[in-house]
C-alpha cells in the first residue's frame, strides 16, 4: 500500500518502534522563543542534562519585544524577566539565540523558513502551535509543550503516538482578489475549529500548487485552527528554488542529492487518507471572520448569519454569544464595519509578500481619519526588504510607520495591544475573546482586505475602494 507525505516523513524518522508504545521520532531542527520554554532549562538544570545538539537548536525573542525602540530596556517587567531568561538560558547551555533588534530576528516560524532551515523531509518542532507553518515545505513540524521541550533539549528526539491523515484538495484556480489568507478561512469554516483534530492535513491541488512558498506557509500556519497539529504540502519546484541559497539550505552536491530526495516527498496515489475534504476554488471570495473562532467566518461580501440558523443548541448558544461580545447585529452585511484598528502582522502574513500586497492597495491612498494602521514585519530581514523596496515610504505617505519585527499584537504578549472595546481588522490567526488585549474584537482577515479596510474605515475589499 502506498504511504502519504506524511507518512513518508514519520517513517524515516522512526529511531524506536515498540508494541502498544508511541514511535519514538528523530527531531531534526528545535526552534524556540522566550515563551514556554523557561521550566524545560530548570528541568535540563535540576537534572544535570545538557542540550544534546545545539547545533540543531535555534532560539529567537519574538512574542514579549517591543516593536518600538528596541534599542531600549523592555518597559514591561514580566516581558522583560522572560527575555532575560531566554538569554541566560541559550546562552549558559550553548545555543544560538536571535536577540531583540538583531539581523536575524523575528517571528521563529518567520525566520526558519527565510534561513533555509525548514527541509523537505525534515521534522521541525518548536515551542508553539503555529510551528505547523514550516509545513509548507513538506517538513513534518508541529508545535510542543514545554515538557516536551525539554525532552527534546536532552535527547533529540520525542515520543509522538501516530496521527491519521486528512487530505483537503482544492480543485481549480483562485479567482482574482481571491488569496490564501481567504482560502485558509473557507477550509476552516468549512472543517471546524475541531475537524482536524487527531489528524495531519495535507493541502494538495491545483489551487495550493499555485500558491507562492508566502501563501503556502500561511495556509498550513492555521492548520492548528482547524484543530490539527501539522499541515503539510509536497514540495515542488517553487519550494526547491525558494530554497536554494539561503543560509542553512544543503550546497553543491549535497544540494543536488537532497533536491533528488526531496522529489520523492509526495502521497502516492494508492494512499490512503482517513478524512478528505474537497473544494472549489472557484466558489471563493474574500473571507471574514465575523465571531470569536476562526471558523466564525463568512464572504465579506454576506450579512452576519442569525443564531437561529445554528440548528445545534450549542453551537447557536455559541454563535449569540460570540456576536454579542462582537457587538455586532445578525443580518447586517459584514463589509462596512467600522473598525478603530488595522493590525498587518503575525507568522501568518508578515512576510514580504504580504507587505508587498499592502503597499500595492496603500499606493497613493491615505489611512481614513480615526482609523489606526500598525504594520509589523514578520522578521528584521523582511523589514529591511521592505525599505530596500521602497515599500516603507508608501506606508508613511498612507500614515503608517514600519514597526521592528515581533509577534506584537497578534497576541497581545508586549504592548501592542487593543484597549477594551476595540475592533479590530487583523491579519492574524486567532480572534478569541480578549486575544489582542481586554475586551478586543478581532476580525481576522488577508493582507489586502486589512488594507483597503485601513483606507476605507470600515471592512472594505481593495475592489470597494475608488
Ligand atoms: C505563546 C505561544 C505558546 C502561543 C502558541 O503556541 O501558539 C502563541 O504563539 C499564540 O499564537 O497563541
Ligand atoms: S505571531 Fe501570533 S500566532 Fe504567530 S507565534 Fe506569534 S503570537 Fe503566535
Amino acid at each position: 500500500m502506498g504511504k502519504t507525505l506524511a507518512e513518508k516523513v514519520w517513517d524515516t524518522h522512526i529511531v524506536y518502534r515498540g508494541e502498544g508504545e508511541p514511535d519514538l521520532l528523530y527531531i531534526d531542527m528545535h526552534l524556540l522563543h522566550e515563551v514556554n520554554t523557561p521550566q524545560a532549562f530548570d528541568g535540563l538544570r535540576a537534572s544535570g542534562r545538557t542540550v544534546r545538539r545545539p547545533d540543531l537548536t535555534l532560539g529567537t525573542e519574538d512574542h514579549n519585544t517591543p516593536t518600538v525602540a528596541v534599542d531600549k530596556e523592555i518597559v514591561d517587567p514580566a516581558a522583560r524577566e522572560q527575555v532575560s531568561l531566554m538569554r541566560k538560558n541559550c546562552a549558559e547551555f550553548g545555543i544560538e539565540l536571535f536577540r531583540l533588534g538583531e539581523e536575524h530576528q523575528g517571528i521563529v516560524h518567520v525566520i526558519g523558513p527565510e534561513l533555509g532551515l525548514s527541509h523537505p523531509g525534515s521534522t521541525i518542532v518548536c515551542c508553539d502551535s503555529h510551528t505547523a507553518t514550516q509545513g509548507a515545505f513538506g517538513a513534518l513540524a508541529f508545535g510542543i509543550g514545554t515538557s516536551q521541550v525539554e525532552h527534546v533539549l536532552a535527547t533529540q528526539t520525542l515520543p509522538m503516538g501516530r496521527l491519521k491523515n486528512m487530505a483537503v484538495t482544492v480543485n481549480g484556480s483562485l479567482p482574482e482578489g481571491v488569496t490564501a489568507k481567504d482560502l485558509i478561512l473557507a477550509i476552516i469554516a468549512r472543517v471546524g475549529t475541531a475537524g482536524g483534530q487527531g489528524h495531519i492535513i495535507e493541502y494538495r491541488g491545483q489551487a495550493i500548487e499555485e500558491l507562492s512558498m508566502e501563501g503556502r506557509m500561511t495556509v498550513c500556519n492555521m492548520s492548528v485552527e482547524a484543530g490539527s497539529r501539522a499541515g503539510m504540502i509536497a514540495p515542488d519546484e517553487k519550494t526547491f528554488e525558494y530554497l536554494h541559497g539561503r543560509p542553512a539550505a544543503p550546497t553543491g552536491a549535497a544540494w543536488d542529492a537532497e533536491v533528488a530526495y526531496w522529489r520523492t516527498l509526495f502521497s502516492d496515489d494508492d494512499a490512503v487518507f482517513d478524512k478528505e475534504v474537497v473544494i472549489d476554488a472557484a466558489t471563493l471570495t474574500p473571507f471574514v471572520s465575523w465571531g470569536t473562532t476562526p471558523a466564525q467566518a463568512g464572504p465579506l461580501g454576506d450579512p452576519v448569519p442569525h443564531p437561529d440558523q445554528f440548528p445545534d443548541p450549542v453551537e447557536r448558544a455559541a454563535v449569540q454569544r460570540a456576536q454579542a461580545y462582537m457587538d455586532i447585529t445578525p443580518g447586517r452585511p459584514v463589509r462596512g464595519l467600522p473598525v478603530d484598528v488595522v493590525f498587518i502582522g503575525s507568522c501568518t502574513n508578515s512576510r514580504i509578500e504580504d507587505l508587498r500586497e499592502v503597499a500595492r492597495v496603500l499606493d497613493g491612498r491615505k489611512v481614513a481619519p480615526g482609523v489606526e494602521l500598525m504594520i509589523v514585519p514578520g522578521s528584521m530581514k523582511v523589514r529591511q526588504q521592505a525599505i530596500d523596496e521602497g515599500l516603507n515610504e508608501v506606508f508613511e505617505a498612507a500614515g503608517a510607520g514600519l514597526r521592528f519585527a515581533g509577534c506584537s499584537m497578534c497576541a497581545a504578549l508586549n504592548e501592542d495591544r487593543l484597549t477594551p472595546g476595540q475592533r479590530a481588522a487583523s491579519t492574524n490567526n486567532r480572534n478569541f475573546e480578549g486575544r489582542q488585549g481586554k475586551g478586543s474584537r478581532t476580525h481576522i482577515v488577508s493582507p489586502a482586505v486589512a488594507a483597503a479596510t485601513a483606507v476605507a474605515g470600515h471592512l472594505a475589499a481593495p475592489a470597494d475602494l475608488n
